[in-house]
């Protein structure tokens, strides 16, 4: 299951999984149904299927986990991409930070993370152990904001930073079930998020990165998904994918 899967960063892992032979549940808004379904064309209904998903919902998450079992699908990878962006300053002209827009945003990105988590664990735990006495893994998608938070970024850092630290205490948690829980912290990806803004600035983005001197690309998250699926002994950590880039204030 990938939630936020039909768009950025969770669109290309559910591809990079569809194209490695695995069967994906894009979990994400129902309006993005439409463009899960371009998805489904391109890989077929027996290897990508949508679930009209919030995933700050209890019943959402459960409903698209149920979806998995009716179609006699495990779960044995549970890939948290959605989330939302905003700017604010902790006190600006404006006043101070407006306190919804601070809840808004941790109830998304790490309370529907943990949501989905905590969901996907209970699933994967009747899975039958493999070689290594593994049932699954979680993986959660930070940002290079929880440790590089920029002016304006307290509400996202936040959000990100609490995602970075609730890894490892998931992962001691769920060793005795055999579930891994490892989270990726990208820097700068062009995806809808980035694509908004104008091409200067994407390029300016672009030429501070170290090395690859450049944005970077989705595909690329989704093969680092593919390759903490498949490598047992990551657990536990977040990995930061940035190319070397380090946010200024
Ligand atoms: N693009 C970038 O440079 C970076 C992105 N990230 C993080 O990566 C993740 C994916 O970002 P992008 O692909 O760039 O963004 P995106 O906007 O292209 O995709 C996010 C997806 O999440 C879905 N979503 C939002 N709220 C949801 C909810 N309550 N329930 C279910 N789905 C929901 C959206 O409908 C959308 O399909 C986000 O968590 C973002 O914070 C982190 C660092 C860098
Ligand atoms: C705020 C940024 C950078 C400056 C700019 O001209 C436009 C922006 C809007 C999108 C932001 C940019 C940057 O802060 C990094 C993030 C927050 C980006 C959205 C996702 C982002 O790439 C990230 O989470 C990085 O870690």
């Amino acid at each position: 299951m990938v939630t936020g899967g039909a768009s950025g960063l969770g669109r290309a892992t559910a591809a990079h999984i569809a194209r490695s032979g695995g069967r994906v549940m894009v979990a994400d808004l129902p309006g993005q149904s439409g463009l899960a379904d371009e998805m489904i064309s391109e890989f077929g209904a027996d290897k990508v299927k949508f679930a009209a998903c919030d995933v700050t919902s209890e019943e959402d998450v459960s409903g698209a986990l149920a979806a998995m079992k009716a179609a006699d699908w495990s779960i044995n990878a549970s890939v948290s991409c959605a989330g939302i962006a905003v700017a604010a300053k902790t006190l600006s002209k404006k006043g101070p930070h407006d306190l919804k827009m601070f809840s808004t945003v941790i109830k998304v990105n790490t309370i529907g993370t943990f949501n989905v988590a905590r969901l996907a664990a209970e699933a994967m735990a009747a899975n039958e152990a493999d070689a290594n006495g593994q049932r699954g893994v979680i993986i959660n998608t930070a940002s290079i904001a929880a440790m590089d938070g920029q002016i304006g970024q307290v509400a996202y850092a936040s959000s990100k930073g609490a995602i970075t630290a609730m890894t490892l205490p998931i992962a001691r948690d769920l060793a005795p079930n055999g579930i891994r829980c490892m989270t990726v912290a990208p820097g700068l990806f062009l995806t809808p998020l980035l694509e908004k803004l104008p091409e200067k600035v994407q390029h300016h983005l672009g030429s501070q990165i170290p090395c690859p001197n450049r944005l970077g690309d989705p595909a690329e998250f989704g093969q680092l998904v593919g390759s903490i699926i498949t490598n047992p002994m990551l657990n536990g950590e977040t990995i930061r994918l940035d190319g070397a880039y380090r946010m200024p204030p």
